[in-house]
């Protein structure tokens, strides 16, 4: 049962990662001011969700079937809605692709859009036309630090996360006519099964077509690099979950809203040169010849990261 006052939070991919803890944290919302329909494409993954929900579980939460990639799948879901509209759409649910361009075929390239981008517009284009007749609603997208600033061998995904970029940038001056928000959540590194399934795929791929000088900067440079990385500056999902749930509660939310200081150097060197020569050379040399130390400067821009890139991210406390 929903409560007339209650605003209806719909999530995808929740079976896992930040759309579980973004679904359980807003369902157990001390005021009881959601009532959150955590989708997941397959409802036998649903056991970790409805343990963490607890009692809220049937009250504040209820579950229901969404494959963001089925036209089918996302008028089915909608539709059963009966009643009321959906208040807050967070399009979480994501897919990750690494390794060689050479090695990837294009049907594994277009699953990447499919999820990441297609998905996200289908639920768009179902959930925005009463968002603008009621002059009201708010769309949260989960992209990533890797749609604002491409990495070395994340080509595809970063990809996927920039037409996300380009497109929510269009759609959100539209849709301010109409007084309906669109809010970006931009995560750097979160350890979640988004990190396992990365480190999984690695053991087994062969990355045929590979030159051996690209499959050393891959496998010696960059996957040793990737899981420093995801060591020193890795947020946990509940993080995240924080700070979409402060973006959600802001009076005037920001479109882009990261949450991790300390890949905000790593973005501000986007934004300090347009022209792209200072990232990518920065980036290049971070990765071909500081590689090792990144662990260390890790701990090193906790302190150096200033205030005034701090206080562009959303804190999540
Ligand atoms: N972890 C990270 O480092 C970062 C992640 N992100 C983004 O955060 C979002 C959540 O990822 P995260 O929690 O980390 O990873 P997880 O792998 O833990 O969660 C991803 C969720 O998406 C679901 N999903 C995948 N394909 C579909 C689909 N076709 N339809 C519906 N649901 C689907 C998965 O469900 P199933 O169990 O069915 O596969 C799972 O519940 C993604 O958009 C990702 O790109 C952004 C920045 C960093
Ligand atoms: C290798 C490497 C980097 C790696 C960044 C990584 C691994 C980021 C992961 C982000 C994720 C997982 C986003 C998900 O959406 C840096 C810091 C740019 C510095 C240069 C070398």
């Amino acid at each position: 049962m929903v409560c007339p006052e209650q605003k209806v939070v719909l999530i995808t991919g929740c079976s896992s990662g930040i759309g579980l803890k973004m679904a359980v944290m807003l369902a157990k919302d001390k005021k009881k001011r959601y009532h959150v329909i955590a989708t997941m494409r397959d409802l036998k993954q649903k056991d970790k969700l409805v343990e963490a929900a607890g009692d809220a579980h049937g009250k504040t939460l209820s579950l229901a079937v969404l494959d963001v990639c089925s036209d089918e799948s996302v008028k089915q879901c909608i539709d059963g809605i009966k009643d009321r509209h959906v208040d807050i759409l967070i399009n979480n649910a994501g897919i990750g692709l690494v390794g060689p361009v050479e090695s990837i075929p294009i049907e594994e390239m277009k699953r990447v859009f499919e999820t990441n981008f297609f998905g996200v517009i289908r639920m768009i284009k179902e959930v925005m036309p009463e968002m603008k007749r009621r002059r009201g609603g708010h769309i949260i997208v989960v992209s990533s630090v890797m749609g604002l600033q491409g990495v070395a061998f994340n080509d595809v995904y970063s990809a996927s996360k920039f037409a996300m970029e380009g497109f929510c940038e269009s759609l959100a001056i539209q849709l301010f006519k109409f007084n309906v928000t669109l809010s970006m959540i931009e995560p750097g590194p979160v350890h979640t099964e988004f990190e396992v399934k990365m480190i999984q795929d690695m053991g087994q791929k062969e990355f045929p077509g590979t030159d051996p000088d690209t499959l050393h900067s891959f496998k010696d440079l960059y996957l040793p690099t990737a899981v420093n990385i995801f060591e020193g500056y890795g947020q946990s999902p509940e993080e995240v979950a924080r700070c979409t749930k402060k973006v959600i509660e802001s009076s005037r939310p920001r479109f882009r809203n990261l949450t991790n200081s300390l890949y905000s150097p790593i973005v501000a060197l986007k934004y300090a040169d347009e022209t792209g020569t200072l990232s990518i050379r920065t980036i290049y040399h971070m990765l071909y010849n500081l590689g090792p130390l990144l662990h260390v400067c890790a701990t090193a821009m906790k302190y150096l990261t200033c205030g005034c890139l701090r206080r562009r991210t959303v804190s999540p406390n």
